[in-house]
């Protein structure tokens, strides 16, 4: 019997059409199990009482005499399968990379599969599983709380597994609907937006990976790349874009594009996206959405991003892990006290020494021009071949450019804020900061880059009295890391608070009892 046929009574579905006319002294659904008759020889029985089982329990596929059974039958269930609640014990959650499992006494049937239980399990199912053999403390707290469908703000330590944490909710709910609908032309169900064209292309990369065999289609908007293509491919279905806000908004601006389906809508790098011009373009697009579950991610979320945010949502759900809005543990921070003009002969010298040279290696420029000069001159100092990558050059070289030094054929890249944030380096333990960032939270980005899942890197770090505006709060974070303080910096009056500030304290005001 069809959906729409079923009995208007409590959805009790007849089992056969035959008996019915059999029975047609009584088409009324009987409520209570004494107007029920017995059953006949033969005949299904009611799994509550044994009477003549006349329906179907819609819910459960059972032989029902009536609505009375019915209810007793699922009140029966609901008890039988109801787990009682024990207070969770206190689980001691682990920093960096210590390995742990959080077993649930509540789902036995999990937990007491022994690791050669799952091994087996694995291998009878084909499973192979290399690299991700447990989630990372942000993917653990992430990945189930978006299940809430509530909007989340997300903070946790650079190279802490961010990315996954939001891709494979994505992906999950994405194949879910897709399993569901069979229509041939859809739109998209997720965005994800994202600062720069290289952490677009490294989003969609890793959504292609971890969707792979799914019913789950990607679309990566970004400037520099024909914008027909990427219009054509989204015409054609995908699940998720991801893209740069310029890009998106030009391409909803010019193209009808169906965003009615987007449910999940996702801002990495959000401190980024909702501070720096990205902010009216975020909003903007947000805006043609319709109530999307938002989530948010950065290693620096500040009081500010916090408050833009809830903007997005009122239902918001703050996740933190680790230590964000510092630089990474796993990464030692040298700083150097070097005069601008000595700068370029400093990095010549690290270059040039075994031991201090630690390939391969980011340079971080403030400039674009600064990059493809700095660049050169490496390469003429020490022969290493060396590229630049910057905003300034068109889609395809950068692309070309981060394979080329992704895939190791060249060692040094010297590059702008473009490489800073967000991006999965995998291979790189050094960093050098030639030029310090324009504020301390590029800083602690660009000082990630050296570390991925708790390896450990180093960043050397070249300061010199124009950097004066960052003093204080520079001093602050190598304090706190415990990594030294160079003596100009130490004694320069920008840092005085930090380094004398509880003496002074303590004197002025002995001075004032005495
Ligand atoms: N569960 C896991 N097990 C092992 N490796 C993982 C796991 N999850 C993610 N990774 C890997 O860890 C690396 C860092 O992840 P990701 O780039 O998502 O970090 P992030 O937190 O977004 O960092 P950032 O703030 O710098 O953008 C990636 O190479 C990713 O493939």
């Amino acid at each position: 019997m069809g959906q729409g046929e079923k009995d208007s009574a409590d959805n009790l579905v007849s089992p056969s059409d035959d008996r019915n006319e059999l029975q047609v002294e009584d088409l009324r659904v009987k409520e209570r199990c004494f107007e029920q008759r017995e059953a006949l020889p033969g005949e299904p029985r009611c799994v509550i009482c044994g009477r003549y089982g006349e329906y179907i329990c819609d819910q459960t596929d059972d032989d029902i005499c009536s609505v009375e059974c019915k209810t007793a039958l699922l009140a029966r269930i609901a008890a039988e399968t109801k787990i009682p609640v024990k207070a969770p014990a206190r689980i001691k959650v682990p920093f960096g990379d210590e390995s742990f499992c959080v077993r649930d006494n509540n789902f036995p049937d999990i937990p007491s599969l022994h690791a050669s239980q799952i091994v087996s399990l694995r291998n009878k199912l084909d499973i192979c599983v290399k690299g991700y053999t447990m989630p990372t403390p942000v993917q653990m707290q992430v990945i189930p709380a978006s299940i809430s469908n509530r909007s989340l703000l997300v903070s946790a330590d650079t190279g802490s597994g961010k990315t996954a944490s939001f891709l494979v909710p994505i992906i999950a709910h994405c194949s879910r609907r897709e399993l569901q609908q069979c229509e041939s032309k859809r739109g998209p169900l997720a965005i994800v937006l994202a600062p720069t064209r290289e952490l677009c292309l490294q989003v969609e990369d890793q959504a292609k990976v971890l969707g792979k065999g799914l019913p789950f289609k990607t679309a990566l908007v970004v400037g520099g790349d024909p914008l027909a293509q990427q219009i054509y491919r989204i015409e054609n279905g995908v699940e998720l874009i991801v893209g740069t806000p310029g890009r998106l908004i030009d391409l909803l601006m010019k193209h009808n594009v169906d965003l009615t389906d987007v449910s999940v809508f996702v801002l990495d790098e959000v401190d980024c996206l909702l501070e720096r011009g990205f902010r009216d373009q975020a909003m903007q697009i947000f805006r043609a959405l319709s109530c999307p579950q938002v989530m948010m991610f950065s290693a620096t979320i500040h009081s500010e991003i916090e408050k833009l945010s809830n903007s997005l949502s009122n239902n918001m759900i703050h996740i933190s892990c680790g230590n964000p809005g510092k630089p990474n543990k796993s990464v030692r921070q040298v700083v150097i006290w070097v005069e601008s003009k000595q700068k370029k002969q400093k990095i010549f010298e690290i270059i040039k020494s075994k031991q201090h040279f630690k390939p391969p290696a980011v340079v971080f420029v403030s400039s674009r021009v600064g990059a493809d000069l700095l660049s050169e001159a490496i390469t003429a100092a020490t022969g290493l071949e060396v590229i630049s990558i910057h905003g300034e050059k068109t889609m395809e070289e950068r692309r070309e450019r981060l394979r080329r030094f992704l895939t190791g054929e060249v060692s040094v890249v010297v590059c702008t804020g473009v490489l800073g944030r967000g991006m999965d380096l995998l291979k790189v333990h050094q960093v050098i900061l030639f030029d310090m960032p324009n504020s301390i939270d590029e800083y602690i980005h660009q000082v990630g880059r050296a570390s991925r899942m708790g390896k450990e890197g180093v960043a050397i770090v070249f300061v010199n009295e124009e950097d004066r505006k960052l003093f204080g709060e520079l001093a602050q974070v190598l304090k706190t890391a415990g990594a030294p303080i160079p003596r100009e910096l130490s004694n320069s009056k920008f840092t005085s608070s930090i380094s004398l500030g509880t003496d002074r304290k303590r004197k002025l005001s002995s001075r004032a009892h005495s």
